[in-house]
């Protein structure tokens, strides 16, 4: 293609930009400089202080302000005589709909979460408009073009499972420092903070002794008139030091594992009698609420300090007593954001306090919070690296050169002598129920579990649905929408309470059932198959969701990588190894791509894995990359790579190898 066919492809293209993020900024500034004229730009965000490391159109002034129109003001001061429409908004909003997507020659996607790539991913299919998904994760990124009918979608395979640990490992035998992250933030941060009606295994667990129950109850209660302080060190007492004593009594469990040792408030804090670094600052006032700090309160400064058992019990009673004191409100409500300096302090403690108990070695506030965040630091260059790809991938979609579209992955893997592995892109799985048209099977109680329990766990948190309507045939079991009449949502919400088998459509085994989002004009079918019983550890949901299986292997010499230059070279012949067990690495900064259950490995040059970056989901992302990398680093502080330079990420890769 001519560079002046080039010119014309981008100069009339229309495009929608999705993320305004680390991938986003850099990619509406390739896409100004390379020609396009017409960008609209999707971001529901405000900037963050923490963005401006890496996303070089806001500036420290740009803070609170919307992400999309700063970055489209910074754009134009370069390039003004383009047009960038910017919307603050979020992309499932109904205004984005299937007619809105019509407008686009192709869409281009810098998100960082799973929801809102796969909504894009339906509006693009039902728009019939390419879409060109992108992710990064640290060093790793990819890019791939989706274009309906020729190449896989977004959720031809299915994403990798977030990584989950046994309940009992969490509760009773934690071994390494993310267990007792996860016990900090998931049970005892969601008891004392989150909704008092969800479930919480806090309390089973701890309570192992049967003669315990009663002790247990209410225990996470702040009893009336109960001073403050005085209820912060019976729940110190409770968990750390009572709760161990009773694990202890249950012999069994640690004839082969160290045992924990119970700790009590008076002893922890007698373990080093000052603080390392600060003094305990009574008059400590904060401005607001997103101020408000237990390391400040206590005058401790360095987040990267490994606090002593002393310091972290000091913590853990002040955050909880900051809670109390300064955000009563919302307690009932919290669950832990990274973001939120005093739910990170909490937890650091707690989790540092739980990890002395049970002789694992404590982290500072700073590797808590990013193991708790799931947090791996982006690298700008490699958004940047993404975003021309990104464009490259666009432009050969507007010249309709689908011939040499490619996906391509950023590795970081010097042995090799190549940072870029573009292969090409993989055709639709046809048992994909996106898209195409196979049904999915769903294994359910019919007799126990209600239409919520489906419309809940099923077809919002599986299916991706946000507008669904659901039939039985003719018959409308439920439906979402603004037109509604006051009897229907009656009718609807009646029906959301009921057991599917006494539904006025009864649904019952070998019922197929139609599920569809209008705004996302988006069907699929289910049929339903009555199963009595389901296993509560592996099966939490009560309910089992299958039919949409990884695409069937490809021959080898079918797909090829070709070298970083274009040209098609055996030598990096790629190659598909079914990865149950490792599956893939997840990506971060607008990431969340996931490949699905297959990865893809340089059979020619080494018998190495190489990583595939492109698998993101939410949680399990950073876990899965690590795992990945960190295969013989036994410690247990391998959770979460921390690359704050490239000299330290080679380091730590050496190190690690
Ligand atoms: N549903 C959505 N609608 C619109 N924009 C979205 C949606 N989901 C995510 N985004 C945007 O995608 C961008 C992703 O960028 P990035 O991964 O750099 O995240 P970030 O929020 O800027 O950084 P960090 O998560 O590290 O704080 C964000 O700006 C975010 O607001
Ligand atoms: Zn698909």
């Amino acid at each position: 293609m001519s560079s002046l066919q080039q010119l014309s492809a981008t100069k009339d293209a229309k495009v929608l930009m999705v993320g305004a993020g680390g991938i986003g900024c850099e990619l509406l500034k390739t896409l100004a400089l390379s020609g396009f004229q017409d960008i609209h730009i999707i971001d529901m965000d405000t900037i963050e202080v923490s963005n401006l490391n890496r996303q070089f159109l806001f500036r420290q002034l740009h803070v609170g302000q919307s992400k999309a129109k700063v970055a489209r003001d910074a754009v134009l001061r370069f390039r003004p005589h383009i047009s960038i429409t910017p919307y603050h908004a979020n992309v499932k909003d109904s205004m984005f709909s299937v007619d809105f997507f019509k407008q686009f020659n192709v869409v281009l996607n810098g998100l960082d979460n799973l929801d809102a790539r796969r909504h894009v991913n339906r509006l693009c299919l039902a728009a019939d408009v390419p879409l060109v998904e992108s992710g990064t994760t640290g060093f790793l990124g990819q890019v791939t073009v989706h274009m309906k009918g020729k190449t896989e979608c977004y959720e031809c395979q299915p994403k990798p499972a977030p990584k989950t640990y046994p309940v009992c490992t969490i509760t009773s035998t934690p071994s390494k420092f993310v267990h007792c992250i996860v016990w900090a933030k998931d049970l005892l941060f969601a008891k004392l903070f989150g909704d008092k009606n969800q479930d919480n295994d806090l309390n089973v667990r701890s309570s192992d002794a049967a003669s315990a129950s009663e002790h247990t109850e209410d225990v996470f209660e702040r009893r009336k008139d109960e001073d403050i302080e005085q209820y912060g060190r019976r729940i110190y007492d409770h968990v750390f030091g009572y709760n161990i004593e009773l694990a202890l009594s249950n012999e069994e469990t640690w004839k082969s594992r160290n045992r924990p040792r119970p700790i009590y408030i008076r002893d922890a804090l007698l373990d080093k009698p000052a603080l390392q670094n600060g003094n305990v600052n009574k008059s400590c006032i904060f401005e607001d609420k997103s101020s408000v700090s237990a390391m400040t309160s206590l005058g401790l400064k360095n987040p990267q300090d490994v606090w002593s058992l002393a310091e972290n019990s000091r913590v853990f009673l002040e955050a909880l007593k900051l809670f109390f004191e300064n955000r009563e409100k919302e307690i009932g409500n919290l669950s832990f954001d990274k973001d939120d300096q005093l739910a990170v302090e909490f937890v650091a403690a707690a989790a540092n306090i739980r990890a002395a108990s049970f002789g694992i070695p404590l982290h500072s506030l700073f590797e808590a919070k990013g193991i708790a965040g799931n947090i791996v630091h982006a690298v700008a260059t490699t958004n940047a690296v993404v975003a021309g790809l990104i464009v490259i991938e666009a432009i050969k979609v507007l010249q309709k050169d689908a011939d040499n579209y490619r996906t391509t992955y950023c590795l970081e893997h010097e042995t090799k002598k190549m940072l870029l592995m573009p292969i090409e892109p993989y055709e639709p799985n046809p048992s994909c129920y996106v898209c195409s048209e196979t049904p999915l099977r769903l294994e359910i109680n019919t007799r126990r579990s209600k239409l919520r329990d489906f419309v809940e766990k099923i077809v919002k948190a599986k299916l991706g649905m946000n507008f669904p309507l659901i039939m039985h045939g003719p018959a409308l079991l439920y439906e979402v929408g603004d037109d509604l009449d006051d009897d229907m949502v009656k009718n609807y919400a009646a029906n959301l309470e009921k057991v599917l088998s006494e539904l006025p459509a009864p649904v019952t085994s070998g019922t197929l059932l139609t599920v569809e989002d209008l705004q996302q004009e988006f069907s699929c079918h289910m049929s339903i198959k009555h199963r009595e019983e389901f296993d509560d550890e592996k099966e939490p949901d009560g309910m089992l969701l299958s039919g949409w299986t990884a695409a069937p292997l490809v021959e080898k010499d079918d797909k090829k990588a070709v070298g970083n230059g274009g040209s098609t070279s055996n030598a990096f012949a790629a190659d598909l190894v079914d990865s149950e067990k490792d599956g893939d690495v997840e990506i971060s900064e607008g990431t969340d791509i996931e490949i699905s259950g297959k990865k893809r490995k340089l059979c020619d040059v080494s018998k190495d894995p190489i990583p595939d970056p492109l698998s993101v989901s939410d949680e399990t992302r950073n876990h899965k990359q690590l795992e990945k990398f960190d295969v013989d680093d036994d410690d247990d502080d391998d959770e979460v790579e921390m690359f704050d330079d490239w000299e330290s990420a080679s380091n730590k890769k050496k190190r690690l190898r």
